[in-house]
């Protein structure tokens, strides 16, 4: 039997069969990587139980992970939606980290700016979001309140993954999208037997027969401890026309003379807060 991972909490997980049905999972083993979006091949174990066998192959998988623990947020995405808000304020490192997350898997990111109806506070997040604007991350200006509907198109035809610190209006943006999503989450917390943990887990609601949005939940942190530097270099995607070109091999881009990254931030080519945040990064892993 096949099925798609539609949630996924702790070492549980919700199959939606080909017939629309929900099955509650175990992985086998004790080790268990599965997503939220997974495609598996499994076995039913009982009238409400199933096992996994096996995760089919897939095109992405966006995990976060620090030195002991990775967290797997979904598989086989098209697009990460980062969820910000002109308030509370958001985290540049933390969007940041999304992105480089993003690339290194080659999925699309799309910023989200809500409650832009906050018109006093509106500027200010424009501000700090303009150093992505200019590095090409398309950002969409948009109030989940009355005005969710703006995002919608840009998640026709994809598997897409909201991602966001608590508070943005994930939520309140999922809710608007997905009338039934209430419903939808009572009957996979059902299946898990979990009635208190609702939203705590990564959740994957059908917005049409060829759109998908997985809701993940809220992020506080986001540990880059998979990638190691060469990779994270490469996915700021404004140092790769600088790397290679330093005068040592292994320039750490700090105080070394003949750097070029260093030189690019002299010369205004490389913004200073994405060049500190790449080394907070680097420097940080351990505790990310
Ligand atoms: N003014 C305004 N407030 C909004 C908008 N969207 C959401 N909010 C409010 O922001 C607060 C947080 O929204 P949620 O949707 O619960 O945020 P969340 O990101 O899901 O947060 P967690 O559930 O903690 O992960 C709530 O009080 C919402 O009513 C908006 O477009 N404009
Ligand atoms: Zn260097």
């Amino acid at each position: 039997m096949e099925g798609r991972v539609i949630a996924a909490h702790g070492r549980q997980y919700v199959v939606e069969l080909a017939d629309g049905s929900l099955l509650p999972c175990f992985p086998r083993g004790k080790k268990s990587e599965i997503a939220c979006g997974d495609r598996v091949d499994l076995k039913r174990t009982s009238d409400d139980q199933g096992v996994v066998e096996a995760i089919q192959p897939r095109s992405s998988l966006l995990y976060r992970s620090n030195e002991i623990r990775q967290k797997l947020i979904a598989a086989n995405v098209d697009q990460i939606v980062i969820v910000v808000a002109t308030e509370p304020a958001f985290s540049d490192e933390l969007i940041a980290r999304a992105l480089l997350a993003a690339e290194s898997e080659d999925i699309a990111p799309l910023i989200v700016l809500n409650k832009c109806d906050l018109a006093d506070k509106l500027p200010a997040a424009r501000e700090r979001l303009a150093i992505l604007a200019a590095l090409g991350y398309p950002i969409l200006e948009l109030s989940a309140r009355d005005h969710a509907e703006d995002l919608r198109p840009h998640l026709a035809g994809k598997t897409s993954v909201l991602v966001g610190q608590s508070g943005m209006g994930k939520s309140t943006l999922v809710n608007a999208l997905i009338p039934a999503a209430n419903a939808a989450t009572r009957e996979i917390s059902q299946a898990l037997d979990s009635g208190k943990h609702t939203t705590t887990h990564a959740t994957l609601y059908h917005l049409d027969d060829s759109s998908d949005l997985i809701d993940s939940p809220g992020l506080q942190e986001f540990g880059l401890g998979h990638l190691d530097r060469q990779e994270i270099e490469v996915a700021f995607r404004e140092f790769r026309d600088h790397l290679g070109q330093c005068r040592f091999r292994d320039c750490r881009h700090d105080r070394e003379p003949g750097c070029s990254l260093v030189a690019a931030v002299a010369s205004g080519q490389i913004d200073p807060n994405r060049f500190a945040i790449y080394h907070r990064i680097v420097g940080t892993r351990r505790v990310a």
